[in-house]
């Protein structure tokens, strides 16, 4: 290709030539053929060596047309993950991984800002993979600093030595293998309270807010893990769950105030409709909240440390709070970053867990055979008379395992993961992406890739079980046709938390009880619609009527 522009330059000289010999006297033509052939000779050389030399500076991945000053803002709809497939299916060719089915690689420029869109497993591999020490980085975002006192947390925070060890702090403290296992016992109690309340309303023969349901106890699981069973006073839990859904809104990707900086910065003063006012409001009220259970914690380990005991109340073993109080000094970190800490386990923590919940159940339901049989695995594989399924259950229980994964196929909770940013200027498959560019990966499209999935727009939870066509596929950050929790250096730390989280839940939804849609609708009712923000959320609620096994009754209220 470059070849053939060399050539096409070879000629455009040798015409202008020709013309010009044509036009002038001897003399002139003498004194102009020897520029020229001084020309002609150096383009020609160019074309015999170095043909590295002769490729122009920076061949950058396809774009479809923009338009002045907004750029590609216009082909972007409200469910951005849907456009930017259509898009990368028409301009996102290209590539040496195009020749293995690949290709995925496509630049838009949202406003000011140049963004690079991976829609393939093959460019996800090398963005992730290859070249995951250039893209580990996060770009700069004003509503991010404004939240995240100053994007010091985990998920916004630049590639660096802080990110590192915070990275290691939280891994190390709330999100090891064995930490989650240690979890356990409050995991199950987290189940069992909601059983209870089920169990409730299936007596009073009413219906469950399966959406909202999922998403009380994802949040109760999380803060729990953080700050022990403080959070449930004062109706803390509903306050978090409010501030949680108001941080997911503002923090999209999709902010215009982000693609104009300097329109922004200009009129974010005259006017109240930037989300950065709206982040300041949002980041006041997590600020109270989040010193109010600081100084709690505080105040507790002081009376420990002189022997007291809080309110006459029986010392806890000490949870993640806790826990970032006592490595301050040895972390480096300071109050604000605590609390920036915390609101990423807080934030990051729920709404995905709750939204593989909510539409496993929603999938099930419109897939009637596939709940019964994993009603039937969950079943045959509890013990005979016990009340609900225990974390060791769950061990044989390949088929929860494998609607689990393909619910996060179909819907990942995050489709564009949290965006990435090229550190420095670097080459993926061909193209050049310079420094600075924002890099977006849409894992929705990649999950849906017909390349990669038999009928991929099926939920077909076998595919995932021995034999099926993807039964050696996992979300572990190495097979990049699968990643609902990213890859490379910023995978989700919260993987293991959250598989637990949702697995548990899950076998004992299916365990203890059946399930109907409400008297008058039929599963091709359930609509899931969705509504974008960092995490894509359904815009109907599923709404549920439980109904006891006898199993249930008993074994519940004998707990
Ligand atoms: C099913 C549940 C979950 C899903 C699907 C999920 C998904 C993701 C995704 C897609 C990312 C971005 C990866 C990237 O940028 O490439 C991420 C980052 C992150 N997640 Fe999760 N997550 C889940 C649960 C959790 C839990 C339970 C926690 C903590 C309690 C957590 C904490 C984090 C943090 C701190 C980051 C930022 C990592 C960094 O930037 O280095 N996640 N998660």
């Amino acid at each position: 290709m470059h070849q053939n522009k060399h050539f096409r330059g070879t000629m455009d000289h040798m015409n202008l030539a020709y013309q010009l010999l044509q036009a002038t006297t001897p003399l002139a033509q003498l004194l102009l053929l020897v520029p020229l052939l001084l020309l002609l000779g150096h383009s020609i050389s160019r074309g015999r060596h170095g043909s590295k030399k002769q490729r122009p500076k920076r061949c950058l991945p396809p774009s479809p047309p923009g338009l002045p000053i907004i750029g590609h803002l216009h082909l972007v709809s409200d469910l951005p993950h849907v456009s930017l497939r259509g898009l990368a299916a028409k301009h996102g060719g290209g590539g040496l991984a195009a020749k293995h089915g690949g290709g995925g690689l496509m630049l838009l420029r949202f406003g000011t800002v140049r963004s690079l869109v991976v829609s393939s497993p093959q460019a996800a591999q090398l963005v992730l993979r290859t070249q995951d020490h250039a893209f580990a980085s996060r770009p700069a975002s004003k509503v991010a600093d404004v939240l995240f006192y100053g994007s010091t947390d985990i998920g916004f925070s630049p590639y660096g030595e802080h990110w590192r060890q915070l990275r290691k702090l939280i891994t190390t403290h709330l999100l090891s293998i064995k930490k989650v296992n240690s979890n356990r016992d409050a995991r199950h109690d987290e189940v069992r309270l909601v059983m209870e309340k089920i169990r409730e309303v299936a007596a009073a023969a009413k219906a469950v807010d399966i959406s909202e349901a999922m998403n009380t106890f994802a949040n109760d699981i999380v803060c729990r893990a953080v700050s022990g069973k403080f959070f449930r006073a004062e109706g803390r839990n509903k306050l978090f769950r409010e501030l949680i859904e108001a941080n997911t809104r503002m923090i999209d990707g999709f902010n215009l105030e982000e693609y104009f900086p300097g329109v922004a910065k200009a009129l974010g003063s005259l006017t109240g409709w930037f989300t950065s006012n709206k982040a300041d409001e949002a980041r006041k009220r997590w600020d109270g909240l989040l010193e109010t259970i600081i100084t709690d914690h505080e105040g507790r380990r002081r009376s420990s440390e002189h022997g007291h005991v809080a309110g006459g109340v029986e010392q806890e073993e000490s949870d993640f709070i806790d826990v970032l109080l006592s490595v301050q000094k040895e972390y480096g970190i300071t109050r604000d970053h605590i609390k920036a800490i915390l609101m990423d386990m807080f934030g990051a923590g729920t709404d995905t867990s709750s939204l593989v919940l909510e539409l496993a159940m929603a999938e099930l339901m419109r897939n009637p055979q596939l709940m019964t049989k994993l009603q039937a695995e969950v079943r045959v594989n509890t013990p005979r008379g016990q009340q609900m399924v225990a974390q060791d259950d769950i061990a044989s229980m390949t088929f929860l395992r494998a609607v689990v994964k393909e619910t996060l196929r179909l819907h990942p909770p995050a489709p564009l993961l949290l965006p990435h940013l090229a550190m420095v200027e670097c080459e993926v498959d061909g193209y050049t992406i310079p420094e600075g560019t924002r890099v977006i990966i849409n894992e929705w499209a990649i999950g849906r890739d017909p390349e990669s999935w038999e009928k991929p727009e099926q939920f077909m939870p076998e595919r995932f079980t021995e034999g099926g066509s993807a039964a050696a596929i996992d979300f572990r950050g190495n097979d990049f046709q699968f990643v609902p929790f990213g890859a490379g250096r910023r995978i989700c730390p919260g993987l293991n938390f959250g598989m637990a989280t949702v697995e548990i839940m899950l076998a004992n939804l299916v365990y203890c009880f059946d399930w109907e849609l409400p008297a008058g609708m039929k599963k091709e009712d359930i609509d899931l619609t969705e509504v974008f923000g960092l995490t894509v959320h359904p815009k109907q609620k599923l709404v549920l009527v439980p109904k006891l096994r006898a199993i249930g009754a008993h074994a519940l209220q004998a707990e």
